[in-house]
């Protein structure tokens, strides 16, 4: 049996559930099936997800947006028209719709949850309608049917262990299986959502509650590249990752497949394949526990912006014990939370997104680690950017960081910070975000050309 998931790109067109129905078709063991909201049809296009969220802030802010109202309506509608779905797929969609927004105006928890919902759980009842209407044995699953269950945690919501005996129980149903990607339940019944770019990980979740032979992730991309195609044209593909090294670049920036997205798979063993809804015969990635080709210091570089850099030095740090903790305790009273802590003998840094820091809560930690911790310096500086070079084995080999410094020197980019991660299988570099494309192009000369 294979869990296979058709991100937003897949699904954004009736021409595109098409091909998404073709994929199945072609393959009797794609049982079940976990689709975002409608995507980009092309570059200037929006996601039914955003719409959505700007509608529910709309509402909350007291005057609705009707403009993106209309639009998300009229998206789901022409996508039922060219299916030739019956006008109640179209209703039932437009109430749950209508049920979110209702929501919100009563303020009622979660309301913007189960608006954003709405797009996911549209093209689930389209894609099953479709399927059905092909003459094949097709239903909707609810992700509370489906016992998704879910545990409320600040920055997205972490799936409950109880979820994959429940899951497990869809291998006893007949036919194919679809199930809106991106939020489950709490054990109170309220409807949460994940992170942004979420169905990847409900996807995984099914793979591994149902014990999957494999999770195929279906997007609009070939394979995973080494590289951003969007900043290195034509990069090399990459056929074999590990979970490990998936993980490390997903966080890093590969905006490919959530970050969070591995874990229930790695945990179950259950090999994942990224391939493209666009071209399904090409091979795909796959991310397997153990990778045998091990050719090239490193596999991938990813890359991100938008992070700050806290630098604090106390002369004396080194024997000040319980000073790490302490800075540390001061972000997580404030409910700030960080991505890295380099530390030298008189000075540590803290790496934050600058999502976590908005400017008042820096104000507040700056004059909390001033007076409490009597530091010699404490500056922030902002517009950082993070770049990792990823490779299972890479600590092994001599000269992987020399390569990287030369090719920053080549950038002409200075760096800011280098932290080997204790994972051993990445290495990472601050420098400011204007450098970040010259920087990733010259590593990628380094170690791929
Ligand atoms: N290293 C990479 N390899 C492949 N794609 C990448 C990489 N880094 C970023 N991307 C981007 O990820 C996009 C696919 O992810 P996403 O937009 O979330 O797809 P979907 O709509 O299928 O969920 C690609 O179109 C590509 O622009
Ligand atoms: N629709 C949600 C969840 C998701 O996974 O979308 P996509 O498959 O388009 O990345 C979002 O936009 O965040």
């Amino acid at each position: 049996m294979k869990v296979v998931k058709f991100g937003g790109s897949s699904v954004a067109s009736a021409s595109q559930l098409k091909q998404v129905t073709d994929i199945l078709e072609s393959d009797t063991d794609r049982r079940i099936v976990v689709v975002s909201a409608p995507g980009k049809r092309s570059d200037d296009d929006e996601k039914v997800t955003d719409l959505l969220i700007q509608i529910g802030e709309s509402v909350e802010n007291g005057k609705k947006d009707e403009k993106a109202y209309e639009k998300v309506l009229n998206r789901f509608r022409e996508i039922i028209e060219e299916l030739a779905l019956p006008e109640e797929t179209f209703t039932t969609i437009k109430e749950r719709i209508d049920d979110g927004i209702t929501m919100i105006e009563h303020k009622e928890p979660n309301g913007l949850d189960a608006l954003k919902a709405c797009g996911e759980d549209g093209t689930a009842i389209i894609l099953s309608a479709f399927l059905t209407s092909r003459q094949h044995t097709a239903s909707y699953v609810h992700p509370q049917e489906a016992g998704i269950f879910l545990k409320d945690e600040p920055g997205g919501a972490l799936v409950l262990d109880e979820s994959f005996d429940h899951l497990y129980e869809l291998r006893k149903r007949d036919g194919v299986l679809v199930i809106p990607g991106f939020f489950g339940y709490t054990k109170e019944g309220k409807l949460i959502t994940f992170s942004r770019g979420g169905s990847d990980i409900t996807g995984s979740i099914v793979a591994a509650g149902v014990k999957a032979d494999l999770y195929e992730n279906f997007t609009d991309v070939d394979s995973v590249y080494c590289v951003n195609p969007s900043i290195v044209e034509n990069p090399k593909e990459m056929k074999y990752l590990t979970y490990r090294e998936m993980r490390e670049l997903s966080y890093a920036g590969f905006s490919v497949f959530h970050d969070e997205a591995l874990i229930p798979a790695f945990k179950k063993r259950i090999p994942v394949c990224i391939k493209n809804t666009n071209n399904p015969e090409a091979p795909g990635t796959m991310i397997v526990a153990d990778r045998k080709d091990t050719d090239g210091d490193v596999v991938g570089i990813a890359s991100d912006d938008g992070f700050i850099t806290i630098y604090v030095s106390k002369y004396l740090m080194n024997r000040e014990i319980g000073f790490g903790r302490r800075l540390l305790q001061i972000l997580e009273d404030e409910g700030v939370s960080f991505e890295h802590a380099p530390s030298g003998i008189d000075d540590m840094s803290v790496i934050l997104r600058e999502t976590a820091l908005s400017k008042e809560k820096e104000d507040i930690v700056l004059k909390r680690i001033k007076d409490e911790l009597e530091v010699d310096t404490v500056e922030v500086e902002r517009d950082m950017a993070m770049i990792m070079i990823v490779g299972e084995g890479m600590n092994q080999r001599v000269g992987v960081a020399s390569k990287a410094t030369q090719a920053f020197k080549n950038a002409n980019v200075n760096l800011e910070m280098i932290n080997q991660g204790s994972s051993e299988v990445s290495m990472m570099f601050g420098i400011h975000a204007d450098g970040i494309e010259k920087a990733v192009r010259e590593l990628y000369k380094v170690y791929f050309t």
